[in-house]
C-alpha cells in the first residue's frame, strides 16, 4: 500500500461532528427539511398535534378511518364524507391474485416487513394510476395502499400457518377486517378497539427517519408506491419501528414482574438501550404511551393476565428513577407489544402494523412535499485519498 492517507480530525460534541469541511449535524437532528401542516410535536411538554387536533381528543373519539381522512384531507369529514371515504378503503382491500400467489411463495421463510416492501412493489403493477404523479392519482394511489397494507399482513399471517387467504370483509370497520383476515373471525369490539387505538396514534410523526426516507424518494419524482418502500425498509429498524418487537422480546425474556429491576439495571450497567424508552424528539412521557397504558391496563385486565403489564410497570419504575432525569422516558413502543401480544399476534407483526398506520403519514408527507418540492441532495465531507496511482494487479 504505497498511497497516503490523509489524517482527519473528527471530533462530536453529541449533534455536531465537526470535520475538515466544518460542522456535521449528526444524525440531522433538529435540521428542518419542510414545513407541514399535518402534525405537531412538542418534546419538552409531550404534546402531540394532528392536523391542530390534540391526540388525547382523537384518541378519545375519533377512530382510524376518521383519523386518516383528517390527516389527508386536513380536517374532520362529515357524515357522508366519512362513509364514501369508509366505502372507498373497503373497496380497494382485496390483493390481486398475482401479489396473493406472492405472499404466499415468500411468507414461510421472510420475516412479514420483507414481504411487505415486495408486496408493495409488486402492487404498484395493478395500480392504473401509476405513472400518474397528480394531487388526484396520489390520493387514490395512497387510499389503494392504506386499504391494502393490512390485506398483505393478514395474508403472510395466513400462509406461514399453511392457512388459506382470507378475503376482506366490506361491512367491517378497517381495524375490526383485519383482525378477521388474521384469524378468521370476527373480533370483539375490545380486540378491535386495541388494534384501531393503536392506529391512531400512530399514523403520523412529523419527520421520522422512514419518513424521511420516503420524502427522499418522492424528491426524485419517483412513484409513491416506490417511495412506501422506502418508508417500509426504514421502519423495520430496531431503532424506529422494530422497537415494539424489541420492547415485547425482552418483557418476554424478564419472564416476571420481580426480575424486571434486575434486569433492567444489569442491561443498563453493561450500557445497553433498553428497546422502547428514548425519542429523538420527546424529552418527556411521549403522550401516546400514556394513552396506549391505559389501554393495555385494561385489555390486560379483561383478558386476566396481568403479566406483561406489571413486568412493563416494574421497567417503567427504574427507567423513570434512573433515565427520566436524562430526557428518557417510555414511547409508545414500550406498551405496544404486550396489546399486541395479548391479542394473539406474534412479534413479527408489531412493526408491519406500524407500518398499517404510518402509510397514511407517509403518503401525506409525500403528497405535501410534492407541492414544495426540491430534489434532497446533501454533501459528505471526503476525508479519503485523492490521485491515487492504480497499480496493475500483477504488481499489487
Ligand atoms: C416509534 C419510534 O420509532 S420511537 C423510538 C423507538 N426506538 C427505541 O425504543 C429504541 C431505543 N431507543 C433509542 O435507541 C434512542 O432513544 C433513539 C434512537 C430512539 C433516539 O436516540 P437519539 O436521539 O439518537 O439519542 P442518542 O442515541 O444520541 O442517545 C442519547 C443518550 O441517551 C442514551 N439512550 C438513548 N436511548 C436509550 C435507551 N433506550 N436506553 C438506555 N440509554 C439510552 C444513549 O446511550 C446516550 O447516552 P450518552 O449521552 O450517555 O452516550
Ligand atoms: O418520531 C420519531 O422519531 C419516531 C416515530 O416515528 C414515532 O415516534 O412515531
Amino acid at each position: 500500500m504505497s498511497e497516503t492517507v490523509t489524517k482527519v480530525e473528527i471530533t462530536t460534541t453529541g449533534k455536531v461532528i465537526q470535520s475538515p469541511c466544518g460542522p456535521i449535524i449528526h444524525g440531522l437532528e433538529d435540521v428542518l427539511v419542510k414545513t407541514t401542516a399535518i402534525s405537531d410535536i412538542d418534546g419538552r411538554k409531550g404534546i402531540l398535534w394532528y392536523r391542530g387536533y390534540n391526540i388525547n381528543d382523537l384518541a378519545k373519539y375519533s377512530n382510524f378511518e376518521e383519523t386518516a381522512y383528517l390527516i389527508f384531507n386536513g380536517r374532520l369529514p362529515t357524515r357522508t364524507e366519512l362513509e364514501s371515504f369508509k366505502s372507498m378503503l373497503a373497496k380497494e382491500r382485496d390483493l390481486p391474485d398475482e401479489v396473493v400467489s406472492t405472499i404466499r411463495v415468500l411468507a414461510p421463510r421472510a420475516h412479514p416487513m420483507h414481504v411487505l416492501e415486495a408486496a408493495v412493489a409488486g402492487l404498484a403493477a395493478f395500480d392504473p394510476d401509476i405513472n400518474d404523479n397528480s394531487p388526484e392519482a396520489n390520493f387514490r394511489k395512497a387510499v389503494r395502499l392504506t386499504a391494502k397494507l393490512p390485506s398483505i399482513i393478514a395474508a403472510h399471517y395466513r400462509f406461514s400457518r399453511k392457512l388459506d387467504y382470507i378475503r376482506p370483509k366490506e361491512s367491517l370497520a378497517h381495524s375490526a377486517n383485519f383482525l378477521y383476515m388474521m384469524f378468521g373471525q370476527e373480533p370483539d369490539s375490545t380486540s378491535a378497539k386495541a388494534i384501531d387505538l393503536y392506529l391512531v396514534l400512530h399514523i403520523d410523526h412529523e419527520v421520522p427517519a422512514s419518513t424521511f426516507a420516503t420524502l427522499v424518494s418522492i424528491s426524485t419524482w419517483t412513484d409513491l408506491y416506490s417511495a412506501i418502500v422506502s418508508g417500509i425498509a426504514t421502519l423495520k429498524g430496531p431503532l424506529h419501528g422494530g422497537a415494539n418487537e424489541a420492547a415485547m422480546k425482552q418483557y418476554l425474556e424478564i419472564g416476571s414482574p420481580e426480575k424486571a429491576r434486575p434486569y433492567v439495571e444489569k442491561l443498563l450497567g453493561e450500557g445497553k438501550r433498553l428497546m422502547g424508552v428514548g425519542h429523538r424528539v420527546y424529552k418527556a412521557y411521549d403522550p401516546r404511551a400514556k394513552i396506549y397504558k391505559e389501554l393495555v391496563r385494561e385489555l390486560s385486565q379483561s383478558k386476566g393476565n396481568m403479566t406483561y403489564y406489571n413486568i412493563a410497570s416494574e421497567v417503567e419504575a427504574v427507567v423513570l428513577e434512573k433515565l427520566a432525569s436524562k430526557g428518557l422516558y417510555p414511547n409508545i413502543d414500550f406498551w405496544s407489544g404486550i396489546a399486541m401480544y395479548l391479542l394473539g399476534i406474534p412479534y413479527e407483526y408489531y412493526t408491519p402494523i406500524f407500518a398499517m398506520s404510518r402509510v397514511v403519514g407517509w403518503s401525506a408527507h409525500a403528497m405535501e412535499y410534492l407541492n414544495q418540492h426540491r430534489l434532497f441532495r446533501p454533501r459528505a465531507c471526503y476525508v479519503g485519498p485523492h490521485d491515487v496511482p492504480y497499480v496493475p494487479i500483477e504488481k499489487r
